[in-house]
């Protein structure tokens, strides 16, 4: 079963608090994912390998460490994902990037795709996907089946919020991703909408409501 991971930070959960606000404006909105992108980018990386490596101070030889291993792919899913890819940009400036567009449709819920660009490489590289909302899991599935499809081994989603219900359908059909979220809300509505929330994600970042 692939971990849940509850990024319980104090820093994390207040910016959180200030994004449920309804009188929270898309400029704030904006600016607060952003931050705490960063600061779950922080976490969902903790893992990642290193390796020691000989440097010179301006005083001597010293043994520090790098990053090793795997290259870091983000993959935003569109719209709402985008809001994500500064922040954690700002901690894996040298990640490459890939684009999923998805919207889920407001009738059956399911998700439609409606674009896909990934680095060619991406069998070769941790992947962390990026979408603030993790609702009924259809959009998480669809995503992680469209990247496996394409050959990624090593994947792991990082969301903002979550429901109970999205997070048991994504580890039923994907054990092995880790799933890094900021909050397990309550339940979803007739509507699919996280209760409680901060409503939808993308109109608030991009102002289209
Ligand atoms: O878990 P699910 O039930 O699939 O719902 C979650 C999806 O719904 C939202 O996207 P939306 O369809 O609103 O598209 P947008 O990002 O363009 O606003 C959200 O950003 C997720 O991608
Ligand atoms: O609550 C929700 C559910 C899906 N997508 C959103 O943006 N918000
Ligand atoms: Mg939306």
């Amino acid at each position: 079963m692939g971990e849940l991971i509850v990024m319980n930070h104090p820093l994390i959960q207040h910016k959180l608090t200030i994004l449920r606000k309804k009188e929270t404006g898309s400029k704030d909105f904006r600016e607060i994912v952003r931050e705490m992108s960063a600061l779950m980018g922080y976490e969902v990386t903790r893992d990642l390998e290193t390796e020691e490596v000989e440097i010179e101070t301006p005083l001597t030889k010293t043994v520090g460490k790098k990053i090793s291993g795997k290259k870091v792919a983000v993959v935003p899913i569109l719209r709402a994902g985008l809001g994500m890819v500064d922040g954690v940009l700002s901690v894996v400036p040298g990640a490459r990037i890939g684009h999923i567009g998805m919207f889920r449709d407001p009738d059956t819920l399911n998700p439609v795709t409606y674009y896909c660009k990934l680095p060619k490489d991406i069998s070769e590289r941790t992947i962390i996907l990026l979408d603030p909302m993790l609702a009924t899991g259809g959009s998480l599935v669809a995503a992680i089946d469209e990247l496996k499809k394409l050959g990624a081994k090593d994947i792991r989603s990082l969301n903002i919020l979550a429901a109970p219900e999205g997070i048991e359908v994504v580890q039923k059909s994907h054990p092995d991703v880790d799933i890094y979220v900021g909050s397990v809300d309550d339940y979803l509505d007739e509507h699919g909408y996280i209760i409680p929330g901060l409503g939808d994600a993308g109109d608030r970042l991009f102002g289209t409501k």
